[in-house]
């Protein structure tokens, strides 16, 4: 049976990154997208941007919807300060399995707990399964349609605090409107626009990032 594309990325992270080094395996799966098959990682620029809204929060808790191959966890995760944890969330069991090679791979394993399942089924856990009191940053790239109810859910479960930032991929591409509009005029949200580039291509994308007013 031939492998997956996500399979692929695995292997030639296995054979050409340095174990136990985040920024190795970052370089090798963006080497790797950028010039044998693009996949939908974040990627290395809107990765900066990523970067910054992470190190400006410093979370105790985070939370990352779509993990994919565990690129943005591992991006995430080498940023946290010592006892702070990321809960990241994925629905497709073969991208979870690639996942958790790829953290483990990238020795954050300690700081990364991959939950799979639907979100909506996730979210409505987190206090009492997950043991979370707050959230305190939340990275939304799984489906586009299923941020504007995941950010409801998420607020209905009392998972926000005055201060937690929401940081949304792909607001332009694949593009993700009703969420851009349910945000912007939520008058609990301090809504910024980054402007940036779809991951591997010369194609404009955003990041849109929402702070919590209480
Ligand atoms: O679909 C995307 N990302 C989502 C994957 C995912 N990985 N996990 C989930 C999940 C996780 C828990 C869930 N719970 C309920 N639904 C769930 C879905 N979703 C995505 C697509 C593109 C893209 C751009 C241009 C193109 F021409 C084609 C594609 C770019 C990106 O940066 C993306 O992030
Ligand atoms: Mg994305």
């Amino acid at each position: 049976m031939n492998q997956s594309k996500e399979q692929r990325i695995l292997n030639f992270v296995l054979q050409n990154a340095v174990r136990g080094d985040p920024c190795s395996v970052l370089d090798t799966i963006d080497m790797y997208c950028s010039q044998k098959e693009w996949a939908m990682n974040v990627g290395n620029e809107k990765g900066l941007i990523l970067d910054k809204t992470v190190e400006e929060a410093n979370p105790s808790v985070a939370l990352e919807l779509g993990t994919y191959c565990g690129y943005s966890a591992i991006r995430i995760a080498r940023l946290l300060k010592a006892g702070a944890h990321l809960l990241t969330v994925e629905f497709n069991p073969e991208f979870a399995a690639i996942a958790k090679q790829m953290i483990e791979f990238a020795g954050v394993q300690d700081k990364v707990k991959l939950l799979e399942g639907p979100s909506e089924e996730i979210i409505p856990q987190l206090k009492k399964k997950y043991e979370v009191d707050t959230l305190d940053f939340v990275f939304l790239d799984h489906w586009k349609d299923r941020y504007t109810p995941d950010t409801i859910l998420i607020q209905e479960c009392n998972l926000l605090r005055k201060g937690s930032v929401l940081l949304a991929d792909n607001v332009i591409v694949p593009g993700a409107p009703e969420f851009l509009n349910y945000i912007r005029n939520n008058p609990h949200f301090q809504c910024t626009n980054y402007p940036s580039r779809l991951e591997y291509m010369k194609v404009e994308d955003a990041m849109e990032k929402a702070v919590f007013l209480g």
